[in-house]
């Protein structure tokens, strides 16, 4: 998989060089390309903002750099843009494991009040556009966005992962949340591991784990249990 990110800000995105097991840079497995979108003005002072149409406060990314980095970067019928935007569709392990299933992923990172709205329009012409959200609460910029979303696709792309069975008991897998984990010393701080956990009863063991995860789903998230308006009526997907 192919990454590129266009931002005005290429430092953020630093991280992804950290995050990202260099394994699975050299190995091929992902292509990574941050590009400051400064690189596609042509003026002294590299403008890439202008006051919004209509009025308002503060500033709009400009749409004739993006067009231009898109032309430049090849973004076409086989790429994914990726807008990270407030406004989007909210993220979630799903949408991570559709993106998965993509050979290029092109992220526009906004700034300020967003992106001139022509650059999705145009966009949405040339590529598979999805407009994402990382959650119900307001960031400065779409790079924080990206990042996560990085981090939660390419985990998912076959080869990543050490161990691939880790990826199946996870939370929001199957659409529960994860049951709590336990490790040696068997007692801590006076609290003793649950005796199911060292019983060495592989079947005790997992009923306790979906009675765990079920329990806790049903307190923390009951949405995940809520037949949903759309519900078809087909069962939830149950962490096994
Ligand atoms: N994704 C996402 C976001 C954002 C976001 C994304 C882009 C820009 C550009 C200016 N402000 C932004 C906020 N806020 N909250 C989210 N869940």
């Amino acid at each position: 998989m192919r990454l590129d990110y266009l931002t005005i800000f290429p430092d953020y995105l630093a991280p992804l060089g950290l995050s990202l097991p260099g394994k699975a840079v050299e190995s091929g497995l992902i292509d990574v390309h941050v590009h400051d979108l400064r690189e596609w003005t042509h003026d002294r002072h590299r403008t890439v903002d202008d006051t919004p149409y209509g009025g308002g406060a503060g500033m709009v990314l400009k749409p004739e750099p993006f067009g231009e980095a898109f032309e430049a970067l090849g973004v076409d019928e086989h790429t994914t843009v990726v807008f990270t935007t407030p406004s989007g569709e909210p993220f979630t392990q799903r949408l991570a494991e559709e993106l998965a299933t993509r050979q290029r992923l092109v992220f526009a990172c906004g700034r300020y009040e967003g992106i001139d709205q022509r650059v999705i329009d145009h966009a949405r012409e040339v590529a598979e556009v999805r407009e994402v959200s990382l959650g119900d609460y307001v960031l400065n910029g779409g790079e924080v966005a990206a990042l996560a979303i990085t981090e939660a696709v390419v985990r998912l792309l076959p080869g990543f992962m050490g161990n691939a069975e880790s990826l199946v008991e996870e939370s929001h897998t199957g659409g529960l949340l994860e049951y709590p984990v336990y490790t040696k010393p068997p007692v801590w701080d006076g609290r003793e591991v649950p005796m199911v956990l060292r019983s060495g009863d592989h079947g005790l063991v997992a009923a306790w784990r979906q009675e765990q995860a079920r329990r806790r789903t049903a307190e923390r998230r009951p949405d995940l249990l809520a037949p949903s308006a759309l519900d078809d009526g087909t069962p939830i997907e149950r962490a096994v």
